[in-house]
């Protein structure tokens, strides 16, 4: 059996619309290897976020089946959804979404205790040391470049130890060059520490510093489109 650590089997989601049916996903097959790093690229509209939410249990399917670390997303809760969040995944948003009160190692350790689970103070001064975020541990987010800033978010999600990291256009709100600095940075981190990334991109130039590209088109993948960068 393949090691898929996501896997979705004919994912739909179907949108009621005054008389109309917007078919945002429209049966969707789509597997990721653990410590793989994707890029899904697409139109904007083509259902790229819709996946990203399914998969990170952010949103439920109107029909299909999602598989993460083992096991199915399929009829858990509001309330196990929320946990299977806290537990299984680190997500990395365009905004950034820190908390402006705390500084960032207190950002970067939040989620680890909301969980009510011990701070691994050692693992946390080393993705501090690959981000470049060593100095800035005390600075609060609105002393920061968004690029530090986006930094501080990778860092966060890497330190709750998920099982998957699911990023939506973290590079968004970034100029070209700290785009490509923190796409860099988010790629040598996720080698270091074995993590699966999912993200999704407008940017074609983004998509090719993935190990593979999925194209989405029209709620489907594109055929042909899955290959390795
Ligand atoms: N809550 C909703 N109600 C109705 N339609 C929706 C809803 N959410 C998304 N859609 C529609 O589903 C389709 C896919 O949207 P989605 O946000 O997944 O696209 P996207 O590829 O992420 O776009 P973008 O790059 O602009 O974020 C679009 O036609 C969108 O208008």
């Amino acid at each position: 059996m393949e090691p898929w650590i996501v896997e979705t089997r004919g994912l739909k989601k179907y949108y009621k619309l005054g008389g109309n049916v917007v078919k945002a996903l429209d049966g969707v097959d789509f597997r990721v290897k653990e410590q793989e790093f994707v890029a899904i690229i697409g139109k904007s509209g083509s259902g790229k976020s819709t996946l990203l939410h399914m998969v990170g249990g952010l949103d439920v399917p109107t029909e299909g089946e999602i598989f993460v670390a083992g096991r199915s997303l399929f009829g858990l809760t509001k309330e196990e959804l929320a946990v299977f969040r806290r537990r299984k995944v680190g997500f990395i948003f365009q905004n950034y979404n820190l908390v402006p009160d705390l500084n960032v190692y207190e950002n970067i350790v939040l989620p680890t205790e909301l969980d009510g689970k011990v701070v691994d103070h050692i693992f946390v001064e080393e993705i501090l040391d690959v981000l470049k975020l060593t100095e800035k541990r005390e600075a609060f987010p609105g002393n920061l470049s968004g690029g530090q800033q986006q930094r501080a978010a990778i860092a966060r999600a890497i330190a709750s130890k998920p099982a998957i990291i699911l990023a939506d256009e973290p590079t968004g709100n970034l100029d070209t060059a700290s785009g490509h600095d923190v796409m860099g940075l988010l790629k040598v981190v996720a080698k270091q520490f074995q993590q699966t990334i999912i993200l999704i991109t407008h940017d074609q130039d983004i998509a090719q510093m993935a190990d593979r590209i999925v194209c989405i088109e029209d709620g489907r993948i594109r055929k042909g489109s899955d290959f390795y960068a």
